[in-house]
């Protein structure tokens, strides 16, 4: 992993109308990484990396893209850097993929050759046609092609990979680890914890427009702590739960009936977790230790499961 940043933003604050959907937030993409980009909806990320993209424009801090400011510099940017927005949004629905693809190609100096990216994706079909007529994961494809057949120093892929089937999910999967051979930075906004962890070298959790937590998964999750997961009736009254337990623990229910206890886990916490389910009538199924997991880090940090609201 290089060492230097891709993408630097300094305290961004970006509001709409009063309302700050990012809110003093700062974070640094290392080059040439993969990084994902984690949070629940609304938390803030399709913001913050418009602001990267120069689609918006910030109330205040500094985002650096490439060491240039994505504002004043966005000519210079535009042909380092490949986007692809949220379900493969902004294409004109009468166009087929190919030709999209080398209408696209023909505004870069040294694009790569549709038909090879046209079938290094498994396009086949779905390029030849008209954009209206594709399934939202179809559409997904032709946009990461489009993101990618300028040969970009970095892209920014939000949620890529939604709604595709799991093959084609593994296919996206590979590119993605193939640009960063490359040495292309890739940006990542995903809802899925299981992509995160399959590919991400650094991870960034934004929560209500700022960042909680940033690092390589391993960073994240290499405190001392574990988790115990059960299932019980929905809407347990945890107050009393942690009041039992060690100052430092943290009870979620993360879904209905579903609950993490996040602390230092030893057989006593266990012996206190079950004491208290008998005393509440409360038959802890599915009892499980585990250590800590990306998707444990996520849900202490926003209160939220993967893929839901703030
Ligand atoms: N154009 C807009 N006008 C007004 N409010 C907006 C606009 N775009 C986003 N917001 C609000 O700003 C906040 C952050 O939205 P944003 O799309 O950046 O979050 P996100 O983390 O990308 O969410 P998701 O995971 O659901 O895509 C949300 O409360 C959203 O409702």
């Amino acid at each position: 992993m290089s060492t230097s940043a891709a993408v630097e933003i300094e305290s961004l604050v970006k509001c709409y109308g009063r309302v700050p959907a990012v809110d003093g937030l700062s974070l640094t993409i290392p080059s040439g990484t993969i990084t994902s980009v984690l949070g629940p909806n609304g938390a803030g990320k399709t913001t913050t990396i418009e602001c990267c993209e120069g689609y918006r424009r910030p109330d205040s801090g500094t985002v650096r893209v490439l060491g240039l400011d994505p504002q004043r510099d966005a000519r210079r940017l535009r042909p380092r850097v490949g986007v692809m927005l949220q379900e493969g949004a902004g294409f004109y629905p009468g166009a087929r993929g190919v030709e999209l693809l080398s209408h696209l190609a023909r505004l870069h100096a040294t694009p790569l050759d549709v038909a090879t990216l046209v079938e290094q994706l498994e396009l086949g079909d779905t390029a030849r046609t008209p954009m209206r007529r594709l399934s939202g994961g179809q559409r997904q494809r032709v946009a990461l092609a489009a993101a990618l057949v300028g040969r970009p120093e970095l892209v920014f892929l939000d949620e890529p990979t939604a709604g595709l089937d799991p093959r084609m999910r593994r296919s996206v999967w590979d590119t993605l680890s193939e640009l960063r051979a490359a040495g292309v930075t890739v940006v990542l906004c995903t809802h899925l914890i299981e992509e995160a962890e399959r590919l991400a070298d650094h991870v960034v959790i934004i929560h209500d427009g700022q960042q909680v937590a940033q690092g390589s998964p391993a960073e994240l999750t290499e405190d001392d702590e574990s988790t115990v997961r059960f299932n019980g009736r929905p809407r347990l009254d945890l107050a009393s739960l942690r009041d039992a337990l060690p100052e430092d623990a943290s009870v979620q229910e993360v879904s209905p009936g579903t609950y993490v206890v996040a602390t230092t886990v030893d057989p006593g916490v266990l012996a206190t977790i079950t004491s208290w389910c008998a005393a509440h009538d409360v038959m802890p199924e599915g009892l499980q230790v585990g250590r800590t997991s990306l998707e444990d880090v996520f849900i202490k940090l926003t209160g939220a499961e993967p893929g839901t609201g703030s």
